[in-house]
């Protein structure tokens, strides 16, 4: 379950901290993307830099990495999904027995897609500056943690909506039963955790992003990341898309 626990702990409660703890991986991903600039060629569909492979830089080292990453059993996890599920090798390494507390109609849900899609397209460019540096390599490797601390969230959505499920059976089964997914999606929501989550990670973007100096005339305006960015990443993206993981999965609960 939670990241680094036995996984004896499944509440609301526990969940609810590993999101929190989750965010401090995210706010540190997007500072150590935000070193480098943009540098596009890295996403270019059309310049091939690769000898036998087409499509974009970004896609060859992802594809290479999970690749790898599958082989040591990092897609055996419940909480894991590989952008580019198809062919990945099997896993080499003796199985972790994690616990699987998740229906197994859910535990398939992918939305990798649409989590490429915003932090590729729409995200990126309002917290990178525009530029080439050269450092391909390097900036893959930190979009893909980025890609992976994000995709972890908002797929938690899995465990948070079966911890809903169990603490109130009676409510979701109509609506389940049913197909309604504008209900489910009212049962679920809690607009005042939303709320406190947004200003937490702005609070954090501000806390973890300032520049740290020995003297007492640090610059504290100056961040990593825009706050606010870091703040609407999670309001317009990150939030929603925790939900329709949710919602996803608890159309399939009783399957
Ligand atoms: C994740 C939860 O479910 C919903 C999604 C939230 C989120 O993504 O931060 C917060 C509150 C709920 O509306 C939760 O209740 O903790």
């Amino acid at each position: 379950m939670a990241e680094g626990s036995s996984g004896s702990e499944f509440t609301l409660d526990s969940i609810r901290k590993s999101l929190i703890r989750q965010e401090d991986t995210i706010v540190f991903c997007l500072m150590e993307r935000a070193k480098f600039p943009m540098n596009s060629a890295l996403y270019n569909q059309s310049l091939d830099l690769v000898p036998g492979f087409s499509g974009p830089l970004v896609d060859f080292i992802v594809q290479e990495t999970e690749a790898v990453q599958a082989k040591a059993g990092r897609y055996v996890n419940p909480e894991e999904n590989p952008f580019f599920p198809d062919n990945l090798p099997p896993s080499l390494v003796p199985n972790y027995n994690y616990s699987q507390v998740l229906h197994t109609g859910g535990a398939s849900i992918n939305i990798n897609k649409a989590i490429w899609d915003m932090y590729l397209n729409q995200l990126l460019p309002l917290f990178v500056v525009a530029g080439d540096d050269g450092n391909y390599a390097s900036t893959a490797a930190s979009d893909l943690s980025c890609l992976q601390a994000l995709s972890r969230r908002i797929h938690y959505g899995k465990f948070v909506a079966e911890i809903k499920f169990r603490d109130a059976p009676h409510d979701y089964e109509p609506p389940i039963r049913a197909k309604d997914a504008d209900e489910l999606m009212k049962l679920l929501t809690d607009e005042r955790v939303e709320k406190m989550v947004k200003k937490r990670v702005e609070k954090k973007a501000i806390v973890f992003g300032q520049d740290v100096s020995g003297s007492n005339n640090a610059d504290s305006k100056h961040y990593k990341v825009d706050p606010s960015v870091v703040a609407r990443l999670y309001d317009e993206w990150v939030i929603p898309l925790t939900k329709r993981v949710e919602v996803e999965y608890l159309i399939r609960r009783l399957n």
